[in-house]
């Protein structure tokens, strides 16, 4: 009885100052009232504790950031206190603290550097990268022509591909078994959970226990040796510019362990999230073609229909209907609705709370895309919102899909032109049509990860 009440009286405190919210139960925290759409769970507390918040998830409190103001506030103007991700000792020890993503403190530092340095130099929204993510859009559609099939799979492959080709200068053909078993396969929705329950007991009660080894999957092995010499002036390729300052530094920073997880990294993070953001571009354009006409109409005009007519990033300006498509599809299907958790690298005050090192925190990005005081109905898809009375552009700084601040997306300018060039490129001579043999898509999502994706479906891509 004695230790029970200890326990409780334990569970039942907080650091001091801390941003209030709900305990949930003793052991689970909220968990088993969160259901299974956890931001809209966060957002229901919204009017009664305003952008910054807590709850509790298991035995740990977590700060919620639940509006523009307290994300801005935060990521931005507190960028360098926000700047941390949570620790993970199985994580950290898979991946013996390296690559990016999940990378804290001087080594984050440094590497995030280094990748804006080297996206520049490769020429990010140059003229070359649009041609490369041409090609393979051309090969996109040659396979659903040819074969048909789920076309989750075939942007994942068309995905994946522009990715080798920025990371190594190589692609894949479609049919390769190595690249098919590194992506086609992802796990069901049961066998995350299951891994995830795992991760959780091994991280809470026995992560002293276990010593895992460090582990790199092979495709991310077989990039990283691409190449047998390096010509120092011929840097064509993001793992080319890695190994010439791999010569050139010292230090733990530029190692080939770090370029492995590097590149898983950026594979990983480069390749789900725009799969996630096309296949929901599909999903819009099937279930509400008036747009695919809008869209046809403004390539028409803009591009032309020639052959040699060959889609560029500089067509974007002239080409607002296409633009406001692509912000109300990151709006109204949030693919990172939690944004990846973030954590305070040292004790801050933020809206007068105290907020002690190392406590992690959630931002709502869902919240923002969907919140009523500045969205008229935003449970509807209308593009429209985003242009103005001359049919003008309006860049919303409300649309955060890539999040904002010290640690947001690296790949915004990549990932920009990929869906710009793929609706481009496949509108112009294509239409996506429902296949009747599987019928219109609807919005059910995929649950085997922790991005919103839709469930596989099959399409059409007929010449028009
Ligand atoms: C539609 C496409 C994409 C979306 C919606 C997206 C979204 C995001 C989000 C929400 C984050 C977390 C930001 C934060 O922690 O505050 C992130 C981080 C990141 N993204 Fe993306 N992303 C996309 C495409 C890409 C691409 C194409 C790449 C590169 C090839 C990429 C590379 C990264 C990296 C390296 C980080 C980690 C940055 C860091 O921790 O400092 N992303 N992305």
């Amino acid at each position: 009885v004695f230790c029970l009440v200890c326990y409780l009286f334990r569970w039942k405190s907080r650091p001091k100052n801390f941003p209030p919210g709900p305990l949930g139960i003793p052991m689970l925290g909220v968990a088993p009232f969160a259901g299974s759409k956890l931001e809209n769970y966060l957002a229901s507390f919204y009017k009664k504790y305003g952008g910054v918040m807590s709850f509790r998830l298991g035995p740990k409190d977590w700060v919620v950031l639940n509006d523009l103001e307290a994300i801005t506030q935060a990521f931005t103007k507190q960028g360098e206190s926000f700047s941390g991700r949570p620790k993970s000792v199985v994580f950290d020890q898979l991946t013996q603290g390296c690559g990016i993503v999940f990378a804290n403190g001087d080594r984050w530092q440094h590497q995030r550097r280094f990748v804006l340095t080297a996206l520049k130099r490769l020429g990010m929204g140059k003229r070359t990268m649009d041609a490369i993510i041409n090609e393979e859009t051309n090969r996109f559609i040659a396979s659903v022509q040819l074969a048909g099939g789920t076309v989750s799979i075939l942007i994942r492959r068309l995905q994946a591909n522009n990715t080798c080709n920025f990371l190594s200068g190589k692609h894949f053909d479609y049919k390769d078994k190595r690249l098919q078993a590194i992506i086609d396969h992802r796990p069901t929705g049961t066998i995350v959970q299951v891994i995830g329950i795992v991760k959780i007991v091994i991280e809470t009660v026995a992560s002293h226990l276990f010593l895992l080894p460090s582990f790199i999957p092979p495709l991310f092995m077989l990039l990283s040796n691409h190449k047998q010499s390096l010509d120092e002036n011929n840097l064509c390729d993001f793992i080319d510019i890695f190994l010439s300052d791999m010569k050139k530094q010292k230090g733990d920073f530029f190692t080939k362990l770090q370029l492995c997880h590097l590149i898983r990294d950026l594979f990983v993070g480069g390749i789900d999230t725009t799969t996630a953001a096309l296949g929901w571009g599909i999903v819009c354009l099937l279930n509400f073609p008036e747009c695919q006409d809008k869209i046809h109409q403004e390539i028409d005009q803009i591009i032309g229909k020639l052959n040699y007519a060959v889609p560029n990033m500089s067509h974007q300006e002239k080409m607002p209907y296409l633009r406001a498509f692509i912000q109300e599809v990151h709006r109204f299907q949030t693919i990172a609705g939690l944004n990846i958790p973030h954590c305070v690298t040292e004790d801050c005050i933020l809206y007068g709370y105290r907020i002690p090192k190392g406590t992690p925190v959630m931002s709502n990005i869902w919240f923002v895309h969907n919140d009523p005081a500045h969205w008229q109905e935003p449970q509807k898809f209308r593009p429209e919102r985003h242009l103005d009375g001359d049919g003008k552009f309006i860049p919303s700084n409300r649309v955060i899909p890539f999040s904002v601040g010290h640690r947001s997306c690296l790949g915004v300018q990549l990932a920009k032109a990929e869906l710009f060039l793929f609706y481009a490129g496949v509108l112009k001579h294509h239409e996506f049509q429902v296949d009747p043999n599987f019928g219109l898509p609807d919005w059910s999502r995929d649950d085997g990860g922790t991005l919103k994706t839709p469930k596989d479906f099959t399409v059409c891509i007929k010449e028009r």
